[in-house]
């Protein structure tokens, strides 16, 4: 019988991190050289002989176009898509859309960390009324505006993904099924942290590339028994 098999994709450089501006759920699309990543992670799936029989993605096109750029290069692109906006970034709050430098000389380099890269402290939350709160945005028309961030912490966004995760993809693992998630480098941090046990202190220097592909297989216990990070 096959092993269940988790691949995480974090999608292709977007236009803002070209730009090196925080994104969050800013809906930015890939750049150039994301569109490249994106195909160069299709391209060493196809090497590696991985096939996912269902694909999940966040509700924001850096990550739903990567999975479909990649499943085109592997000739691949009639299994299921499921999306959800809890697999979106972390919600960067009154940093989203704002230089990263910029931001750091306001704070300062430790507070700067401690929001972008530690376990519990969320960036300033936005206004309700400021144009950038995706209540504004009919996308999430149907969500409970509760469950809608103003700004989150690593930990705020952890919760909603090992939500989904429990909700909706553990079952397909649990049916030895290879499972394709394509989302963010915070979404993703949040959920490696969980899956490898990764320690509040020790996450802050975890970082996931753009278009890096990691592989974990789980034995019938689904206690995971390899993990690998694809190299092209
Ligand atoms: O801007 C963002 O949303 C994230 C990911 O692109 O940035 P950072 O890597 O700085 O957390």
């Amino acid at each position: 019988m096959s092993k269940a098999r988790l691949v995480l994709v974090r999608h292709g450089q977007s236009i803002y991190n070209q730009k090196n501006i925080f994104t969050g759920w800013t809906d930015i699309d890939l750049s150039e050289q994301g569109i490249d990543e994106a195909k160069k992670a299709g391209l060493l799936l196809k090497k590696n002989n991985i096939y996912p029989d269902i694909c999940f993605t966040s509700w924001l096109n850096r990550a739903i176009h990567t999975a479909q750029i990649l499943l085109k290069e592997l000739e691949w692109e009639h299994i299921d898509s499921l999306r959800s906006y809890k697999l979106n970034e972390r919600h960067y709050g009154d940093w989203q859309g704002r230089d990263k430098d910029e931001v750091k000389n306001e704070y300062g380099e430790e507070k700067f960390l401690a929001v972008r890269r530690g376990y519990d402290v969320a960036p300033p939350p936005l206004k309700p009324n400021d144009a950038r709160c995706v209540s504004n945005d009919k996308k999430y028309a149907n969500i409970d505006k509760k469950l809608l961030p103003l700004n989150e912490s690593l930990k705020d966004t952890k919760k909603r993904v090992l939500e989904y995760y429990s909700e909706q993809i553990i079952s397909k693992l649990q049916e030895q099924k290879t499972v394709l998630i394509s989302a963010h480098g915070n979404s993703l941090r949040a959920l490696v942290m969980e899956l490898e046990q990764i320690s509040e202190t020790n996450i802050v220097s975890f970082e996931i590339p753009t278009g890096e592909i990691i592989v974990y297989t789980f034995d019938c216990d689904m206690k995971i028994i390899e993990k690998n990070v694809l190299i092209g």
